[in-house]
């Protein structure tokens, strides 16, 4: 029998599905992952916006991971939705145990209206605890800004970021998503092995990007637990989001969620399922 790959996703959930744990299982599956979730907060949320928050006990969190990992031991792990300090705390003791693991950080702060999913506070300690760890950590542009205090207008202000946050947090590696600039979507990896990588893409026009960001991290979580070299796994996962960005469902009242079985329809007449 061929190698099951396993990833893991430790995130929040979005019941209407398009974003956090649920975009995660969805994406690992699509890319034929065996995919595996612990659960770290419950959030009452759907494509017009969050309306409340419920967070796991911190015990709890940890008999998630412990039984996942007493079983059936992950070939890679994401972060997402990690909203508490001492969730970070635990997470961080967790995967320095479990260093051979590539391990995907998508510092999730906020969602795509804005809402908040990581209070302004509690960001330093998603700096200090586990974006040091991450053999690549995800950012978008606000929360690359945050991560190390800069402004970023541009692709040249993305490429400085890059290389800080790789140079002064410690991640082995960094991707910084465009998706909020204007103009092509274009995305800047850094690596010290690489150094500086553009990744282009067409800019999709629709307001249907509610979950973009987990869908990537979650790819490149997949790629890695397929053993696919970093650089390889972003590009791999860059083309997997942008399918399921052009294919759109157009769901959802607010910003509706991506379609994670894009990739799938390639070659087919229409960009919209519903056509
Ligand atoms: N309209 C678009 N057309 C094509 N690609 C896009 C578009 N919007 C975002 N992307 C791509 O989607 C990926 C995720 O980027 P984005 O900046 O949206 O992340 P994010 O803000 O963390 O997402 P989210 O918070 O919705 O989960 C990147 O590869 C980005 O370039
Ligand atoms: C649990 C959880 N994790 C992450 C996001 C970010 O996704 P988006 O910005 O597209 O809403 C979210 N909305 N919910």
């Amino acid at each position: 029998m061929s190698t099951i790959y396993r990833a893991l996703t430790i995130a929040g959930t979005d019941p209407t599905g398009g974003a956090g744990i649920q975009a995660d299982l969805k994406t690992f599956q699509e890319l034929e992952v065996y995919g595996m979730s612990v659960i770290t907060s419950l959030v009452a949320q759907n494509t017009t916006g969050v309306r409340a928050i419920h967070h796991v006990p911190l015990e709890f969190i940890d008999q998630q991971f412990q039984a996942v990992v007493d079983d059936i031991y992950p070939s890679a792990i994401k972060t997402g939705m990690i909203a508490l300090p001492e969730m970070m705390e635990l997470l961080q003791q967790q995967l320095n145990s479990h260093k051979n693991v590539p391990y995907v950080c998508d510092p999730v702060m906020m969602a795509k209206n804005g809402d908040p999913l990581l209070e302004k506070h509690v960001r330093a300690k998603l700096r200090e605890t586990l974006v040091p760890l991450a053999t690549i950590v995800t950012p978008n542009i606000a929360e690359a800004e945050d991560l190390i205090d800069m402004q970023i207008d541009d692709i040249d202000d993305m490429e400085k970021a890059a290389i800080r946050i790789v140079k002064e947090l410690g991640a082995q590696s960094v991707v910084v998503k465009g998706g909020s600039l204007t103009g092509d979507a274009v995305d800047v990896f850094y690596s010290r092995e690489t150094g500086l990588f553009k990744l282009d893409a067409p800019r999709t026009d629709t307001k249907h990007t509610h979950g973009t960001g987990c869908t990537f991290s979650a790819a490149i979580c997949a790629q890695l637990a397929k053993g696919i070299a970093l650089l390889d796994a972003v590009q791999k996962a860059k083309a997997f989001t942008a399918d399921a960005i052009t294919w759109s469902l157009q769901i959802g009242n607010g910003y509706g969620p991506t379609n994670h079985w894009g990739h799938r329809l390639n070659g087919l007449p229409g960009k919209n399922v519903n056509q």
